[in-house]
């Protein structure tokens, strides 16, 4: 990420505002924003979420008949107005010949799939695409329950609304009562 780039913009912000960046409690803040974006965007440096950890398979005997990491809190930046949107994202996924993945590394994925300007949508298939070419699960299920600043503190202004995306692959798709299962667990729990 371009942090001088970073720092230059800011600044002109600030006096686009009509701001004075010289002024005792701005004139550090284009470092400040500059830094914030290198840690709230890093997935864009990091491109592939194996930059940042390993995601190591293990074999299991027994294949339990599915694995729910629920309400993992996150936090990713809308991509329109570049305002925070953020909740729980609750998932799920069924083991394919007892493979299965260290469990810390669900929510490192969820943070990898929103460090960057996006849509609650596509945090909500990334999820799904990333941990299917990781594990090649039997199945997969995600729900992202999340608030969207810009729906709350500018344009429509309807706050404490939450938005609820899902995504079903293979046996949660193809077996109701499976999919019926991670539902009843996460229903609810927002
Ligand atoms: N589908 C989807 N839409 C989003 C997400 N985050 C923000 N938006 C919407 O993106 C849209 C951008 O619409 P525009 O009409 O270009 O922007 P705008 O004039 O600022 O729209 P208003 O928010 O209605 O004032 C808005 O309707 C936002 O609510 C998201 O994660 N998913
Ligand atoms: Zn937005």
């Amino acid at each position: 990420m371009d942090q001088e780039k970073l720092i230059k913009a800011t600044k002109m912000m600030i006096e686009a505002f009509g701001e004075d960046p010289d002024r005792e409690g701005l004139r550090e803040t284009p470092e400040r924003v500059a830094k914030m974006y290198a840690e709230i965007f890093s997935s864009l440096d990091a491109k592939r979420p194996e930059a940042v950890t390993n995601y190591k398979v293990f074999h299991v005997a027994d294949t339990p008949e599915m694995v729910v990491v629920q309400e993992i809190p996150f936090y990713s930046m809308c991509e329109h107005h570049l305002l925070p949107f953020f909740g729980t994202v609750s998932v799920a996924y069924v083991p394919k010949n007892g493979r299965v993945i260290g469990l810390s590394k669900i929510p490192r994925l969820v943070d990898f799939v929103s460090h960057k300007p996006g849509m609650q949508e596509r945090v909500t298939t990334e999820l799904v695409q990333e941990l299917t070419r990781l594990l090649d699960p039997a199945g997969v299920a995600v729900v992202v329950a999340a608030r969207h600043m810009c729906m709350e503190m500018r344009g429509v202004t309807k706050a404490g609304q939450f938005t609820y995306t899902s995504h079903f692959t293979g046996a949660f798709f193809d077996q109701p009562n499976l999919k019926q299962e991670f539902l009843d667990q996460v229903r609810g729990r927002p």
